[in-house]
């Protein structure tokens, strides 16, 4: 099971066990299903494309719920990244034929998704339980065998570790609105906890994984047949997409604006979020800061367990820095030109030429903003003798 690829998977939690996921639709989007299961074999026998030109423009309509989308969304993602990139790195298509572009279209607005693959399909929707005892698999991959359903299940399994911090932090706003200063240190030491497990499980991301998570050269853009005669930039999937992180930041006061533009990167980012998830990190965002809260009540306990909190933060950000510079800065560890395809049809920020240089700033901006968060000793001081 996963266990060829990771060392030691965490058992899953019992309440993630009984959620059974959605792999099948009606039998009217055969066609779809099809292809997306098939799509390893398609890509690399280049018959992906020629199949899509014969395939007939499905109403979308017969899709009745919120899971049947979601699993249209995704083998929709899936078939567009492989007719983009069968030919390789050189010939990207650069337009989306209709029977592809039109139903993605339609279904991603019923979503609230932009009409690409987005980390919300190929990481949070894109799990099956292998088997009873918990091992999971992917419903579609792509060309990358062991490296990609290892990327994929790996981000899975750091995704759940935030989920009890998503509790954590739901507790602490809940808390501070009644001003219990002990709930919101439990909220805060269970987010601290969470923070520190997804670290724990990122390790399991193994070197021997090779891909390119950033995103290739196609300055152009796409063109959705039928719908757009202009071609239309997205970003291709990427971690940047994940809520849990961006909801940790919102909750912790944690600012990334500056002249560098790394905010206004993030915020694009939750475009690519299911609505829900965005509308949470909005929320958490214009509620009252908990860092101000925390420094007008001089207790030393809540600044501590606050701190705790942001550390854990800037160290996953600095494993996670760690961890790029491994995969994609190091020379002579680029991934083959065919890898695994988790790529956009535009630029996020440009690795290529750069030697990395710009990823890296942006990626110790991150961290660095996070630091900065910390309430230092003279901050609660100065507070207190305020009082
Ligand atoms: C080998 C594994 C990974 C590589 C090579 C990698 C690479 C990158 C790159 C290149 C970026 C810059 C933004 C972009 O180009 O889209 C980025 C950002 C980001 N990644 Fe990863 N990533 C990996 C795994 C993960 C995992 C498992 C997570 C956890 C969910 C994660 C979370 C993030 C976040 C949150 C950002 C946005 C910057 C920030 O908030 O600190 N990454 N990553």
């Amino acid at each position: 099971g996963n266990r060829e690829l990771v060392d030691a998977p965490p058992p899953l939690p019992r309440h993630f066990v009984l959620i059974v996921s959605q792999t099948n639709l009606p039998d009217y989007y055969r066609v779809w299903l099809d292809l997306a299961n098939n799509l390893t074999h398609l890509i690399e026998t280049r018959k992906l494309r020629d199949l899509v030109h014969k395939m007939p423009v499905l109403d979308p309509h017969l899709l009745s719920n919120h899971r049947e989308l979601r699993l249209a969304h995704l083998a929709l993602g899936f078939i567009t990244m492989g007719y983009v990139w069968q030919e390789g790195h050189h010939a990207p298509a650069q337009i989306l034929p209709k029977a592809l572009a039109w139903p993605f279209w339609q279904v991603s607005c019923r979503l609230g998704l932009p009409p690409i693959l987005t980390y919300a399909d190929t990481v949070l929707a894109n799990w099956k339980l292998k088997d009873p005892s918990g091992n999971m698999d992917l419903i579609f991959s792509f060309p990358g065998g062991e490296s990609c359903k290892g990327f994929f299940i790996v981000s899975l399994l750091v995704e759940m570790a935030a989920s009890s911090g998503i509790r954590g932090a739901l507790e602490v706003m809940r808390a501070m609105k009644i001003s219990d200063l002990i709930g919101i240190q439990k909220g805060l030491v269970k987010v601290t906890q969470s923070l520190k497990k997804m670290k724990e499980t990122f390790k399991l991301m193994h070197r021997k994984f090779k891909l390119t998570p950033d995103n290739p050269m196609l300055p152009r853009g796409l063109v959705y047949e039928g719908l757009s005669d202009e071609p239309i930039l997205l970003s291709g999937g990427s971690a940047a997409q994940s809520s849990a992180i961006q909801c940790f930041d919102a909750l912790l006061c944690i600012r990334h604006e500056d002249e560098t533009g790394k905010g206004a990167f993030l915020t694009r980012m939750r475009d690519y979020m299911p609505p829900a998830h965005r509308q949470l990190i909005e929320t958490l965002s214009v509620s009252p800061s908990l860092r101000d809260f925390i420094l007008s009540h001089s207790s030393s306990d809540l600044c501590q367990a606050f701190n705790a909190c942001v550390s854990a933060l800037v160290d996953l950000r600095s494993y996670h820095l760690n961890t790029v510079t491994k995969y994609i800065i190091v020379p002579g560890n680029q991934a083959p030109a065919m890898g695994c395809p988790l790529r956009g049809v535009g630029t996020v920020l440009n690795t290529r030429g750069t030697g990395g240089s710009s990823l890296m700033v942006f990626l110790k901006g991150v961290r660095n903003a996070t630091q900065k968060t910390l309430i230092s000793e003279r901050q609660s001081v100065s507070r207190e003798s305020e009082m």
